[in-house]
């Protein structure tokens, strides 16, 4: 029976300091590093064994997926990698502080840019120092269209042709897939895997380093509900994603 596995990376550096950061490269925080380390753990403890790994190019779940497999003992399992696993390209929203903007341009507008699923934030211009225009590891991207903004409508534009090409394509064969990506990128996936409405996907948060677990049929449907390897934890930790910005 096939199995995916989503983990969204650990905190960090940015989330820490609560700053919006879709494409912008940070690393893991020392949280988010122990975090990295748990998933591993809760892989091992469940028997949880990989057959492939899939990561966005960035480097905080490239640096999550290798700390989790060190520690579950999975560092041999073949890796895959793609901008379309990628965060949620932010645009203007980029390396801005959300306590600041939701107090500039009010709840409504903020949550909107967080949550809805078809507005994306401002455009962020070419030569904004938190733009990706030129960075090497986008090469094979046309720079006309690479994003300089992303609703989560367009994220799930983007990732689909991933998941028909390549993540189901492993499903398929029987493997257990491993994806280690971000809160956005894996609000689209399962978005797409438990047939979510629009409207009810701005109330699903993914928090931090906990696996979540897909059990799927021979056509790629959920046998049963998705589940957290440390539920507790999990439902603290999307909790506490809902509220960033609130937070001091
Ligand atoms: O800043 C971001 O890129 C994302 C994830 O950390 O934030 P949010 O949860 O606000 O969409």
């Amino acid at each position: 029976m096939p199995k995916l596995v989503l983990v969204r990376h650990g905190q960090s550096t940015w989330n820490e300091k609560n700053l919006f950061t879709g494409w912008v490269d940070v690393k893991l925080s020392e949280v988010g590093q122990k975090e990295a380390k748990r998933a591993g753990e809760l892989l091992k403890e469940k028997k949880i064994v990989g057959d492939v790994l899939h990561t966005s190019k960035l480097s905080r779940a490239i640096q999550t997926a290798n700390i989790a497999l060190d520690s579950a003992d999975q560092l041999y399992i073949p890796v895959k990698r793609s901008w379309r696993l990628n965060e949620r390209h932010y645009g203007d929203l980029q390396g801005k502080d959300k306590a600041a903007t939701l107090q500039q341009y009010g709840q409504e507008k903020f949550q909107t840019w967080r949550r809805s699923f078809d507005v994306p934030p401002p455009v962020i211009s070419d030569d904004s120092e938190f733009s990706q225009i030129g960075d090497p590891r986008y090469r094979e991207i046309d720079q006309a269209v690479l994003p300089r903004t992303e609703s989560l409508k367009l994220v799930i534009d983007r990732l689909l042709p991933y998941w028909q090409d390549e993540l189901a394509k492993d499903l398929l064969e029987g493997k257990t897939v491993f994806v280690f990506a971000h809160g956005n990128s894996l609000r689209a996936l399962v978005k797409y895997l438990d047939n979510i409405s629009d409207n009810e996907i701005s109330g699903l948060n993914i928090p931090t380093g906990i696996p979540l677990v897909y059990e799927l049929d021979d056509n790629l449907k959920p046998t049963k509900p998705a589940y957290y390897l440390d539920p507790e934890a999990a439902a603290a930790g999307a909790a506490a994603v809902a509220s960033q910005g609130t937070k001091k």
